[in-house]
């Protein structure tokens, strides 16, 4: 099982739009080959994160290698990377493609094409992919497999005779697929005499095992007892096992060219593993790393801090952990008057985010505050020089700055004709100019230049529910641009809470200061004193909310002697206390937080 010739490899990626059916169609393929028996084949066994399963989506990019004995007699290899679909992880679906030769283009026969079918399509014609366009969902009744063959022919430029038709859900035609893997992508290319050159796709740690990295083998062999050397970092290690996935790590002998696999050789030192770096063998390296990945921008920055104090390094170590299974999140030590010690964190959109920030409350075990979500401003300061800004709690007093650029994007969105009007209304409230709309049946096709600022909170959400789910987005970043901007600051009990600041535009300004103001009269438990929250920019107040005064005694209601009662409660308080932040006089839960940066 270690020397498949070359001819009989296929590597492919499954890319679609979210929803479309890659994880089942995996699952499927998966099945048809044979790798797991019935008993163990649950539904969608590479969204293996406890969270994907939940949230029924695909995150991490994962990897199986299939055995399919094909029509023509021959025994093929096939290692299948699945890949997430939602628009804030495509920096894992350019991994994936760096390691594959082909791509199975999976479309919903009752959807048609969406945004993000089209940029996929992009990047896997742009990382020199053959493609095998697959209708899914041909069993429902709403499918339209005629109109969407077309659709593909018009939009994606493949001809229409050329897509598989299949159901995922049922298992129809499954084998066309494989068949089709097999005939239509091209095996892969790879010497194995050449010096290693194995291109590090993925890195995750394993309690028990460290560091395990998953590599996609271009030239020259890997085996067990090898010494190899990271090529960006110079660190060596002695490969203690090397494998591929079954989808379970299964040990082989040695890892050729064209195959996919994992290496673990106890590497404890997670920053000696980048993602996109080339490892080779340390007694007879590669003369050349190989090109490696586009390093991935993160557009959208916040704040996390500990609620307990003391759990400062075990969040830094949590980050590290997270980080290394995860290359396109970035965090920087940073204070806040109000919270503490904390880490800045850099993510690629806000779901990222989301799910960054639930990791590591589920897996870590974490109580964190999050602060606002902020796009990346870049400062012109009166005196010349020029500055990124990261955090809004940092903008310096008007006064001393010229001017103030944010980050655009270029939104494309597709939706049924029926859902137009809203969405238009919606790029146009959020400051959207458009630059494009056209039709694909009935379905148009609306692109606007759009500012990342108004995109980042909800819009995602509004759309969805504007266009009942139907419509799609994706987008890339477009420049930056000078903006009327300002900082607005909360304020409970004339103190500020750096964490609760934020930049707007100054047209938006008054409306979310009041919005929050009011959000956190309603969140913030009475005190035993009346206290003002006010949001302003710079020292004027654009909003003014008041809490009036209360008992907190919550033993009070406890008449007579039922000390055991009493007592419980106290507890209970003391508990609570735990999830509370500290601002002068005023104790704020931590639920106020989370509701009042939720909100828009
Ligand atoms: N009727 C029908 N439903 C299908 C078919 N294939 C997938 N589905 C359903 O479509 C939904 C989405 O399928 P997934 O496989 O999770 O989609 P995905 O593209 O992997 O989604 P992400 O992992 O979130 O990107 C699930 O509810 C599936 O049961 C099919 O052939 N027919």
């Amino acid at each position: 099982m270690t020397d498949t010739p070359l001819h009989l490899i296929r590597n492919f990626s499954i890319i679609a739009h979210i929803d479309h059916g890659k994880s089942t169609l995996a699952d499927r393929l998966i099945e048809a080959c044979g790798a797991l028996t019935a008993r163990e084949m649950k539904g969608q066994v590479l969204d293996s994160m406890e969270l994907e399963q939940e949230r029924g989506i695909t995150i991490k990019a994962q990897t199986v290698r299939l055995t399919y004995p094909a029509k023509d007699g021959n025994i093929y290899t096939l290692n299948l990377m699945d890949t997430p679909g939602h628009v804030d992880f495509a920096y894992e679906v350019s991994r994936s493609l760096a390691a594959c030769e082909g791509s199975l283009l999976v479309v919903d026969a009752s959807q048609g094409v969406e945004a993000q079918t089209l940029a996929n399509v992009y990047q896997a014609i742009e990382a020199d992919h053959e493609i095998v366009p697959v209708l899914n969902k041909i069993d429902l009744p709403a499918a339209e497999p005629e109109r969407v063959r077309n659709q593909i022919e018009e939009v994606v430029g493949i001809p229409a005779d050329e897509t598989v038709d299949i159901s995922a859900k049922t298992g129809l035609n499954i084998e066309g697929v494989l068949e089709a893997l097999v005939h239509r992508l091209p095996p892969p290319k790879g010497d194995a005499e050449a010096p290693l050159q194995a291109l590090l796709v993925d890195s995750w740690y394993d309690t028990y095992l460290g560091v395990i990295t998953l590599v996609r083998i271009k030239e020259g062999r890997v085996k067990k007892g090898d010494r190899i050397r990271m090529m960006q970092m110079g660190a060596t290690y002695h490969v203690d096992q090397v494998g591929v996935f079954h989808p379970k790590m299964t040990p082989v002998d040695s890892l050729g060219p064209g195959e996919i696999g994992y290496i673990n050789a106890a590497i404890k030192a997670v920053a000696d593993c980048n993602v996109g770096d080339t490892i080779t063998l340390d007694n007879r390296p590669a003369e050349k790393a190989l090109p490696g990945f586009k390093p991935s921008v993160p557009v959208v920055w916040c704040g996390l801090f500990p609620i307990n104090a003391d759990d400062f390094e075990k969040l830094r170590n949590s980050l590290a952990k997270l980080r290394l299974n995860d290359a396109s999140f970035h965090f920087e030590a940073e204070t806040s008057a109000a919270l503490g010690f904390g880490f800045r964190c850099g993510f690629l959109g806000l779901l990222h985010l989301e799910i960054i920030q639930e990791r590591l409350s589920r897996e870590f075990n974490l109580d964190l505050i999050a602060t606002a979500p902020s796009v990346v401003y870049i400062l012109h300061h009166s005196d010349g020089t020029v500055e990124e800004l990261h955090n809004p709690a940092d903008m310096p007093d008007l006064s001393q700055v010229a001017h103030i650029e944010e980050p655009w994007i270029k939104a494309s969105i597709m939706v049924q004709d029926d859902y137009l009007g809203p969405v238009l209304t919606l790029c146009t409230e959020r400051r959207g100019v458009q630059l494009d709309l056209t039709y694909v049946g009935n379905r148009a096709m609306a692109v606007y230049r759009l500012p990342l600022n108004e995109v980042v909170f909800d819009f995602y959400d509004r759309l969805k529910s504007l266009s009942r789910g139907y419509a799609s987005f994706d987008y890339q970043m477009d420049g930056y641009e000078e903006s009327n901007l300002v900082r607005i600051s909360i304020l409970v009990n004339h103190e500020p809470v750096d964490a609760l600041s934020f930049v707007a535009h100054r047209s938006a300004a008054e409306t979310r200061g009041r919005a929050i103001c009011a959000k956190l009269k309603e969140l913030i438990p009475r005190q035993l004193f009346k206290i003002a929250i006010q949001a302003s920019i710079g020292s004027k107040v654009i909003a003014r909310e008041t809490l009036g005064a209360m008992s907190k005694d919550v033993t009070a209601k406890c008449y007579g002697g039922d000390i055991s009662r009493k007592r419980k409660l106290l507890d209970k308080q003391k508990e609570g206390k735990k999830r509370m932040r500290q601002f002068g006089k005023v104790e704020i839960p931590q639920s106020a937080f989370l509701a009042a940066l939720k909100m828009d």
